[in-house]
């Protein structure tokens, strides 16, 4: 197996981070390596240590500090500094072979839905540095369970898939933060729904003036495959296991289906061919 690099996206506070710890937990218990890599220039201290860590580069406090930056205009910063100093990374991350490596990403989302700066990073990822990759997208189960929000978030998803270009899972986190059984049978539609029917439910609470529009965003979602969960309890080992599951079946997958020529290289022989 080459190594894994596994992508840990999604919007502030969904639990990315527990995630990574619960994920790194359990190939651990399985007997194989995993290291984190923390990619948020403002992390705050996790329980387990990170093998490779954006702020032994640069911090998104000393950015602020002393650039006079705000805290989104200082994080594009710190990935910007990030990409003109790609030799640390490669540097740091040289040795990890054979391995996972999770990288937890920060919560702001438009560094991967419309700013390339997490493109840029995982191209490097991919042709210079040769991962395996997987994008895991998280969005918290209170949250989906209000239909509209559902489609808000799994457009979101779509966005930084169709940026990222890479295999890409969707999780809806928290599971375990539903209790009430109505809300709960609820959930279970979630993880494999019917979009349409969705569409036309959320449309029972919105303006009709977008119906129409609704209908052709579930339609688009459901054409990428964006509307489909897998659960996580981040204290729950068993849906941390089938996500690793997941993550090794699409990484393979994806290898199995990519030309063995680096994209550059190809796309430099298609220029000179015509
Ligand atoms: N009940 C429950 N709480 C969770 C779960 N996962 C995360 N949390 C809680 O949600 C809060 C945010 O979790 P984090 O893992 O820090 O979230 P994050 O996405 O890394 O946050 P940012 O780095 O700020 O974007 C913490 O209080 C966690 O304990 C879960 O599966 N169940």
């Amino acid at each position: 197996m080459s190594r894994v690099g596994v992508l840990v996206l999604g919007p502030a506070g969904v639990g990315k981070s527990t995630f990574c710890s619960a994920l790194i937990s359990h190939i651990q218990s399985i007997g194989r390596r995993a290291h984190i890599v923390n990619l948020d220039p403002a992390a705050e201290p996790s329980e387990y240590e990170f093998s490779v860590d954006i702020r032994d580069l640069i911090s998104l406090k000393d950015v602020m500090e002393e650039m006079e930056y705000g805290p989104n205009g200082g994080l594009v910063y710190c990935f910007e500094f990030l990409l003109n100093n790609l030799d640390w990374l490669d540097e740091e991350i040289g040795d990890y072979e054979e391995e996972y490596l999770i990288f937890d990403c920060p919560g702001q989302i438009e560094l991967y839905t419309h700013i390339p700066v997490l493109p840029a990073l995982v191209k490097h990822l991919r042709n210079t540095l040769n991962f395996s990759l997987c994008a895991t997208y998280l969005l918290e189960a209170p949250f989906v369970i209000d239909r509209p929000k559902f489609f808000s978030g799994v457009l979101s998803a779509m966005s930084a898939m169709i940026l990222l270009e890479t295999p890409h899972i969707n999780i809806l986190s928290k599971m375990d933060t539903i209790t009430d059984e109505v809300p709960k049978r609820e959930l279970k539609r979630y993880l494999n729904p019917d979009p349409l029917l969705m569409a036309h439910e959320a449309n029972e609470r919105t303006n009709p003036k977008f119906h129409e529009l609704n209908k052709s965003i579930a339609m688009l979602t459901d054409d990428f495959g964006m509307v489909q969960f897998l659960p996580l309890e981040a204290k729950n080992p068993d849906s941390v296991a089938t996500i690793l599951s997941y993550i090794d079946d699409v990484t393979q997958w994806a290898e199995a289906q990519e030309p063995k020529e680096p994209k550059d290289e190809l796309e430099e022989l298609d220029a000179a061919d015509f």
